[in-house]
């Protein structure tokens, strides 16, 4: 297995790497809204934190040296189920046209107040199994 962390992430906050390869697939620990740089929680609404939530995820796939296109599946969770439009709304725009496999559910709480957790499993060909 090969074990990844990215500084575009930010510091993960327990015991955990950002990214796991085991051979060709790529298991992603669940991203959350906080920032880089300082580990703050970065806007109020489902849409700010979405985005800052996708901008650490695009972060550790770049550190593994992946891009979008080799997510395969993705699991969200939102603290309400009221903000599954306004969190499609960025998650579209993000994927573009790529389409990966994806749970969404119903999340009582999430650490630091955050409004949604996002992991993904990624795929990419060719890697010798490690
Ligand atoms: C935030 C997170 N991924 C964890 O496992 O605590």
């Amino acid at each position: 297995m090969k074990f990844y962390n990215s500084n575009e992430a930010g510091e993960v906050v327990g015991p955990y790497s950002h990214c796991v390869a085991a051979g060709n697939t790529y298991y992603i620990s669940g991203q959350v809204p906080l920032h880089p740089a300082n580990g703050q929680l970065v806007g109020s609404t489902i849409q700010e934190q979405t985005v800052q939530t996708l901008c650490n995820l695009r972060g550790v796939l770049q550190a593994a040296g992946l891009s979008i296109s080799n997510i395969a599946k993705t699991t969200v969770f939102l603290t309400s189920m009221d903000d599954f439009d306004g969190f499609n709304e960025v998650y579209s725009e993000f994927m573009g046209t790529h389409r990966p496999a994806r749970l969404c559910l119903g999340a009582g709480e999430i650490i630091h107040g955050c409004l949604l957790e996002l992991d993904a499993i990624a795929y990419k060909k060719g890697r010798e199994q490690e």
